[in-house]
C-alpha cells in the first residue's frame, strides 16, 4: 500500500476523534454489527461508516420512541424526560451506544434519561458484583434502609413519585460524575435528592446524592448506619457531599471502593421505583438476577438482597422456605448467604477481605465516575547499543514543558514530558532487566514498552528477550526503529525480522505501530511521543486522584545529608506533603517531594514521579507504596509486615516447581505452564519448543515466554520468577549469578541433554507422575588451568577445585562457555602423583575424563552425583 493510500484510509481511532468519542467505543460498536476489526487502527471503508452511522441514528431514533412511550404514559416523568434528553443528543447519543453494547437492558431502561446516565447505568450493572468491597457491605444497609425509604416516600406522599423520579434518573449522573449537576449537591444545599433541578428538595429519590454523604457519615462514625434511622439519615446529611475530596475521604477507599452499592441502586431502583403500568411490565420481564456475586463477608439480609438484584421482602420469603426466619437488617451468615444465592441460581465467590498489611494484594475498585485520565507510564527496552539511553535523554530534552524549562533535571527514577497538553511518563531505567526485577517483586509499573532497534543492526538477543519480557507482562508494545540517519540503517530489514516475533507492522497488515527515529538527530520523536498517547487513548489509563496515596517505589537510597530517599511512583491517588505511608517495611511521613525537574510540590497525582524524604529506613526498589491515616498506624503496618516478611522468606516457596506442578493443575491455580528455554544451539530449542507446544494434560498448555541460545542467564531467572516459569536447559548450564539467584527466588531449573527426556518429564509431571527417585546434585567446579596431553593416557586436566569438591567417584561435565560440551565418568583424579578420593575447594588437582580428550584451558568441570529423592 502506498504511503498516499495510507493516508486517505479513514481508520478506527481517527473516525472516533472526529465523533469525539474514544476508538474504544467505536471498536464496540463494530463488534456488535460483526463487522470485522483488529483495533484503532483498522481501516473503516465508506460502506462501514454508514453503517455504524445507521446504528446511531436507530439508537436515536428508539430512544425517542421510547421517550414518547414514557412520557404518554406518565405526566410526571415526561417533564423529566423531556427536560433531560434536551441536551446535545448527537453526540451523547453515539457515545451511550457503544457502552450500551454491554448491557442492552440499559438502552430500554435508561432510555428516559440523558445519556451519559445510561452509559453509567450500563457500566454498573455490569461491575456491581466485582466491586462490593468490605465496605460496601455498610454501604449497601444504607441502600437497603434508604430504598425502603424511597418506596415508603413513594407510597406516603403523593408528590414524590415525581421527585421519585427525577431522583433515580438524576443522581445517577451526579453520582458517577461529580462535575454534572454536583454543584448543586456539593454546594452544600440541604437537597437530599439532588434533585435535578434543585428546585424541589424532593426526599424520596436522591438515592445517588445521598449515598455518598451517606457513606462518609458511616465511615467515620463507624456503624452508625447500621443502627440509625434508615428515613432520617439522607436528610441529616444531605449536603454532604461535600466530603468529598476532602482529606477523611482519602482514607476511606482503596481497598474500599464502597460507593458502588449507590450506583447499583440507582440502577436498580430505575426499574422498581413507581412507574406506571407500562414499566411495571417492562419490568418483569427484565430478569436482572446476577450470575455470579462476590461476597465478602457476612452480610445483612438487605444487602444481600442488593447483591442478587432482588426485593428484600423476595429474599425473606425465600429465607422461610428455607426454614430461616429473618429481618432485613439480620446478619446471615456465610453458609445461609450460599444456600440463599444456590436457590436463586446464582454462583458465589467468596473474598474474604485482605487486612491493611499486605495492601500491596489490594485491588483499587473505583467507581468509573470517579476515575480521571492518567499519563501512561512507558518503559525502553532494547539490544545494548541501540540507543535506549539517547533516545531517553532526547525525549526529556526536547519535550520540556514550557512552564517548566529552566528547572534542574534531578534524575528521580523517571520523568514526565508534555505533548499536545498531554503527559507522558517514562521510567528512566532501560532495558529489561530492571523492569522484570520489579515486575518479579510484584511491582506493575508500567503501562508500555517502546523495544528500540537500531536500524543498522537489526534483531538482536536481547531485542527478543526484550520482547518476551514485554510480552510476558501483556504489555503494549511500540517499536522505535532507531539510528535511521545512520548509512546503513534499513528499517525494512527490521519490520520483516520482527514479524517473526508477532510484531507485525500496520502497513503489512499487523496491529504493531512502528516509528522511525533518529535518538541524535532528534528525528521522529514527536511522532512516537504521539504513538504513545494514541495508544494511551485506546487503552484509556485512568486512576482516582482523589484517595489516599499508593504507589511503588523506583528508587530508593540513604543521602548523606537528608537520610533515607524514595523515588515513588504515585500510581492512584494523591500524595501530599505530611502524609504518613508505609513504603515495602518502612513508614515514614512525606517531610519534602521534588520531582524531574528539581521543583517542590506540595502534591502529586496518579502516574507522576517524585523523590521523597522523611522515610525512618531505606526501602527497596519495587516496593508497594502506600498513604495511612496517621503515623502511628503506618508504624504497626510497617512493624508487621517486616514479621511476615521475615516469616515468609523462612517458609517455603510458592513457585510452581514440575514436583507440585500437579497439585497446582489440580486445585486450578494454574492454567499454563510457562516455561523458559535455553539450549546449545538454536536448531535444538526449536525442535524443543515445537514438541513441548503439543502436550497438553487437563486443559494445562505448555506456554514458553521466552526461548534462546546460550547459557541459563540471571535475566532468565528473573523472568522466570516474575512470570511462575519454571527454566529449562538443554545442554546449557546456568550462569554462577544465575544459580544463585534461581536459589534466592526459587525458581525450578531443569537441565538436560535428550529432548525425549524433558517432553517425558514435563508430561510426567503434568500428569502427576512425577516421582523423582533419584535427583542430581552438583558437588564441586574445577577449572581447567592447564593441558598436558601423555599418551596411552590422553589429556590430562591440570585443575584448580574452585567451589565444593571433586570426588573420583562422581560424574562430570565439561562446561565451555556455559555450553555442555561433555558428559561422563571421571577416570582419575590425583594429587600430584598420588590417587585423590577427593580433592576439596583450593586445591589443585589433576583430573582426565572417561572417553574425552578435547579439554581446554578456561573449561570448568562440573562434578555431580545423584541421590535419593526423599519425599
Ligand atoms: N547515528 C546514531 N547514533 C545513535 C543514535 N542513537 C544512539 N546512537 C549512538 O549509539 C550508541 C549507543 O547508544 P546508547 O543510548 O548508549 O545505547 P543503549 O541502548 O542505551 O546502550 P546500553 O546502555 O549499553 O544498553 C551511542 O554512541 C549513541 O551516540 C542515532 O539515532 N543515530
Amino acid at each position: 500500500m502506498s504511503k498516499q493510500e495510507n493516508k486517505d484510509k479513514l481508520r478506527v481511532y481517527e473516525y472516533a476523534k472526529s465523533l469525539n468519542m474514544s476508538s474504544k467505543e467505536i471498536i464496540t460498536i463494530l463488534k456488535r454489527l460483526d463487522i470485522p476489526v483488529n483495533n484503532h487502527m483498522s481501516v473503516m471503508e465508506n460502506d462501514t461508516v454508514s453503517r455504524v452511522e445507521q446504528f446511531f441514528k436507530d439508537i436515536k431514533n428508539n430512544a425517542a420512541a421510547k421517550r414518547d412511550g414514557a412520557a404518554a404514559s406518565s405526566g410526571g416523568s415526561a417533564k423529566a424526560a423531556a427536560a433531560s434528553s434536551s441536551g446535545s443528543e448527537g453526540k451523547a447519543g453515539s457515545k451511550s451506544a457503544a457502552s450500551a453494547s454491554n448491557d442492552h437492558t440499559a438502552i430500554t431502561s435508561a432510555s428516559n434519561n440523558k445519556n451519559q446516565s445510561e452509559k453509567q447505568v450500563s457500566m454498573n450493572n455490569n461491575k456491581t458484583p466485582n466491586q462490593t468491597k468490605s465496605a460496601g457491605v455498610a454501604t449497601q444497609t444504607r441502600n437497603s434502609q434508604s430504598n425502603g425509604n424511597s418506596q415508603n416516600n413513594s407510597g406516603n406522599r403523593p408528590s414524590s413519585q415525581g421527585g421519585d423520579r427525577q431522583g433515580s434518573a438524576r443522581p445517577q449522573g451526579q453520582n458517577n460524575r461529580p462535575n454534572q449537576g454536583g454543584g448543586q449537591n456539593r454546594g452544600g444545599r440541604p437537597t437530599q435528592g439532588g434533585g435535578q433541578g434543585g428546585s424541589r428538595p424532593s426526599q424520596g429519590g436522591g438515592q445517588g446524592g445521598t449515598n455518598r454523604p451517606q457513606s462518609s457519615a458511616n465511615r467515620s462514625g463507624g456503624d452508625a448506619s447500621r443502627s440509625g434511622s434508615a428515613q432520617d439519615r439522607p436528610r441529616r446529611d444531605g449536603g454532604g457531599g461535600n466530603n468529598r475530596g476532602g482529606g477523611q475521604k482519602r482514607f476511606e477507599d482503596g481497598n474500599k471502593g464502597g460507593f458502588r452499592g449507590g450506583n447499583n441502586r440507582g440502577g436498580n431502583n430505575r426499574g422498581r421505583g413507581g412507574r406506571g403500568g407500562q414499566q411495571q411490565e417492562r419490568r418483569e420481564k427484565i430478569d436482572n438476577t446476577p450470575k455470579k456475586i462476590i461476597v465478602r463477608g457476612e452480610m445483612t439480609v438487605g444487602e444481600t438482597a442488593k447483591l442478587l438484584h432482588k426485593d428484600a421482602s423476595e429474599v425473606i420469603k425465600k429465607l422461610i422456605s428455607l426454614g430461616v426466619m429473618a429481618t432485613i437488617n439480620q446478619e446471615l451468615d456465610m453458609d445461609t448467604i450460599l444456600l440463599l444465592a444456590g436457590d436463586f441460581g446464582v454462583e458465589v465467590e467468596v473474598k474474604i477481605p485482605v487486612e491493611d498489611d499486605r495492601f500491596e494484594t489490594v485491588e483499587e475498585n473505583d467507581d468509573p465516575a470517579d476515575l480521571e485520565v492518567r499519563p501512561p507510564v512507558v518503559t525502553i527496552m532494547g539490544h545494548v547499543d541501540h540507543g535506549k539511553t539517547t533516545l531517553l535523554d532526547t525525549i526529556r530534552s526536547t519535550s520540556v514543558t514550557a512552564g517548566e524549562a529552566g528547572g534542574i533535571t534531578q534524575h528521580i527514577g523517571a520523568y514526565q514530558v508534555e505533548i499536545n497538553h498531554k503527559k507522558i511518563t517514562f521510567l528512566d531505567t532501560p532495558g529489561h532487566e530492571a523492569f522484570t526485577a520489579m515486575r518479579a517483586r510484584g511491582a506493575q509499573v508500567t503501562d508500555m514498552t517502546i523495544i528500540v532497534v537500531a536500524a543498522d543492526d537489526g534483531v538482536m538477543p536481547q531485542t527478543v528477550e526484550a520482547i518476551n519480557h514485554a510480552k510476558a507482562a501483556g504489555l503494549p508494545i511500540i517499536v522505535a526503529v532507531n539510528k535511521i540517519d545512520k548509512p546503513g540503517a534499513n528499517p525494512d530489514k527490521v519490520k520483516q525480522e520482527l514479524t517473526e516475533y508477532e510484531l507485525v507492522p500496520e502497513e503489512w497488515g499487523g496491529d504493531t505501530i512502528f516509528v522511525n527515529v533518529s535518538a541524535k538527530q532528534k528525528l521522529g520523536i514527536e511522532e512516537l511521543l504521539e504513538m504513545i498517547l494514541l495508544v494511551a487513548e485506546v487503552n484509556e489509563y485512568k486512576a482516582n486522584p482523589n484517595k489516599r496515596a499508593r504507589g511503588t517505589v523506583i528508587e530508593a537510597e540513604l543521602d548523606k545529608g537528608r537520610g533515607p530517599v524514595a523515588r515513588v511512583l504515585v500510581q492512584h491517588g494523591t500524595l501530599k506533603i505530611g502524609d504518613a505511608f508505609v513504603a515495602g517495611n518502612c513508614f515514614g511521613r512525606v517531610r519534602a517531594m521534588v520531582n524531574d525537574k528539581g521543583r517542590r510540590l506540595k502534591e502529586a497525582g496518579p502516574s507522576t514521579p517524585v523523590e521523597i524524604t522523611g522515610l525512618t529506613e531505606v526501602p527497596g526498589a519495587g516496593d508497594p507504596f502506600m498513604v495511612f491515616e496517621d503515623e502511628r498506624k503506618a508504624r504497626s503496618i510497617a512493624d508487621k509486615r517486616s514479621i511476615t516478611h521475615r516469616q515468609s522468606e523462612l517458609s517455603s516457596n510458592t513457585r510452581v516447581t514440575l514436583d507440585d506442578l500437579f497439585n497446582a493443575i489440580k486445585e486450578g491455580e494454574i492454567k499454563d505452564l510457562n516455561v523458559i528455554i535455553k539450549g546449545d544451539v538454536q536448531g535444538s530449542v526449536e525442535a524443543l519448543k515445537s514438541s513441548l507446544a503439543k502436550i497438553e494434560v487437563e486443559g494445562v498448555r505448555v506456554k514458553i515466554i521466552h526461548s534462546g541460545a546460550g547459557a541459563i542467564t540471571e535475566s532468565d531467572i528473573i523472568l522466570a520468577a516474575a512470570s511462575n516459569a519454571i527454566v529449562i536447559g538443554f545442554n546449557v548450564r546456568p550462569e554462577a549469578q544465575a544459580k544463585a539467584t534461581a536459589e534466592q527466588e526459587k525458581v525450578d531449573i531443569r537441565l538436560h541433554r535428550v529432548i525425549y527426556n524433558v517432553i517425558e518429564e514435563i508430561e510426567q509431571a503434568m500428569k502427576g507422575m512425577l516421582d523423582p527417585v533419584f535427583k542430581e546434585s552438583v558437588i564441586g567446579h574445577a577449572e581447567v588451568r592447564n593441558t598436558f596431553k601423555i599418551s596411552k593416557v590422553g589429556t590430562i586436566a591440570g585443575c584448580m577445585v574452585t567451589s565444593g569438591k571433586i570426588s573420583r567417584s562422581a560424574e562430570a561435565r565439561l562446561i565451555r562457555d556455559g555450553i555442555v560440551i561433555f558428559e561422563g565418568k571421571i577416570d582419575s583424579l590425583k594429587r600430584y602423583k598420588d590417587d585423590a578420593k577427593e580433592v576439596a575447594q583450593g586445591y589443585e588437582c589433576g583430573i582426565t575424563l572417561d572417553g574425552y580428550n578435547d579439554l581446554k584451558e578456561g573449561d570448568t568441570i562440573e562434578a555431580f552425583i545423584m541421590e535419593e529423592v526423599k519425599h
